[in-house]
């Protein structure tokens, strides 16, 4: 019998909706298999927590979450309660950071059943290897002044070490792919750390010979995203160019609402994290209407990540046929609720079983 400790962390907003829509499910999927079973504790860290505690998680929160096979969190972020910046640096990109989660890898496929907004979408299937640990998103500057004279400054760090890291990943992933790797930079305006970027993509595209390499400017990839995704395979971006261009794919799949999102642990010293691409939609919050497929197929990341591939791909399958049956939720174009869409996948899950 396979045990998983997962640490489970609905957070914000709809991150509470999904993530009890997918936690059912993965209690579905355990019961396929028979052999494997998972234990969720809950964590209350939210942005409600922070105004009852003055933190986002409490001081020995990170050793709590180190005792755990892995992270499953929803979406973190409620701006009327909390800013941003100091949410999600008192949660998310510190579990990102604190546990070395220097990958983050995220799918755009086109998915059965879910149109996509473009005209005529070819059968893309990109996965971006978003670094993930340091880049623009640095806590590296400070303001001065005040009024007409105030001044910002924010400092981007790129190391060597982290960039080459996410290359090889993007590489190596490209391997069992079909071969193709996309460096996302900015080289022509960004004056120091992309022409850096572009050489540390050169060094390491060497020692993979039988990957075939392009690199694109950030600005010309999101447009190519629209018009030509089926283009792509494997693409390597820095940590905001990942970001951003991950909504891009998202996007053109059909919604926000189904983008799935892995944050590696590459050495296995610590856990990874699994949330979705979304954040806590403050707008359709607490109306049951949040989809919940990017929080599902999140979590068909974390079974490939404890090597049940098999099982990562019954989920999608059956996700991907209560999808082209029409069991849709409003931002692709149904009418059906998160309970309806999900109730519906862990019948067929268990049809199956
Ligand atoms: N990883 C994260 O936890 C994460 C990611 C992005 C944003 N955020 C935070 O979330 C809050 C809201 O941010 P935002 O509005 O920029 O982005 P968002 O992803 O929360 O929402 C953008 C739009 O997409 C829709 N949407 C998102 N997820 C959906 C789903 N599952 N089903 C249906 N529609 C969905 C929303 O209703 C909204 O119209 C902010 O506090 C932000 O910082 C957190
Ligand atoms: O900027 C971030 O990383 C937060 C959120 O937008 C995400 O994509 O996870
Ligand atoms: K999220
Ligand atoms: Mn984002």
């Amino acid at each position: 019998m396979k045990h998983l400790k997962v640490a489970s962390i609905p957070g914000d907003g709809i991150g509470t909706e999904v993530v009890e829509a997918a936690t059912n499910i993965l209690k579905a999927v355990s019961d396929i298999h028979g052999g494997l079973s998972f234990e969720f504790t809950d964590f209350p860290w939210s942005c409600q927590y922070y105004l009852e505690h003055g933190a986002m998680m409490p001081e020995d929160g990170m050793e709590r979450l180190s005792q755990f096979d892995g992270v499953f969190l929803g979406a973190v972020g409620d701006p009327n309660l909390v800013p941003d910046h100091v949410s999600l640096w008192g949660l998310l990109i510190k579990i990102r950071r604190e546990f070395e989660q220097s990958i983050n890898l995220r799918p755009a496929k086109v998915m059965k059943g879910i149109r996509s907004p473009l005209l005529n979408p070819k059968d893309f299937d990109i996965m971006v290897v978003r670094e993930n640990s340091e880049g623009e998103y640095s806590a590296i500057g400070g303001t001065m002044n005040k009024g007409e004279d105030e001044i910002a400054i924010q400092n981007a760090v790129f190391s060597r070490k982290a960039t080459e890291r996410a290359m090889h990943f993007a590489f190596d992933l490209a391997k069992k792919r079909s071969g193709r790797v996309t460096s996302a930079t900015k080289s022509n305006g960004i004056v120091y750390s992309m022409p850096f970027w572009d050489r540390v993509f050169e060094d390491v595209a060497k020692s993979y010979p039988e990957v075939k390499t392009d690199s694109q400017h950030i600005d010309a990839l999101a447009a190519f995203f629209v018009t030509q995704p089926e283009r792509f395979d494997v693409i390597v971006a820095s940590n905001l160019f990942g970001d951003i261009l991950t909504d891009v794919g998202a996007a053109i799949m059909g919604s926000i609402g189904i983008a799935p999102a892995a944050n590696i642990n590459v050495s296995g010293k610590y856990p990874s994290m699994f949330e979705p691409v979304h954040g806590s939609a403050p707008d359709i919050a607490g109306k049951g209407v949040a989809n919940p497929i990017g929080q599902i197929w999140t979590a068909k990341m974390m079974l490939d990540h404890f090597g049940e591939e098999e099982l990562g791909r019954v989920l999608l399958d059956t996700v991907e046929s209560v999808t082209s049956d029409g069991f849709l939720t409003r931002d692709i174009g149904g009418k059906h609720s998160t309970k309806d869409v999900t109730d519906e996948i862990i019948a067929r899950l268990k049809a199956k079983a």
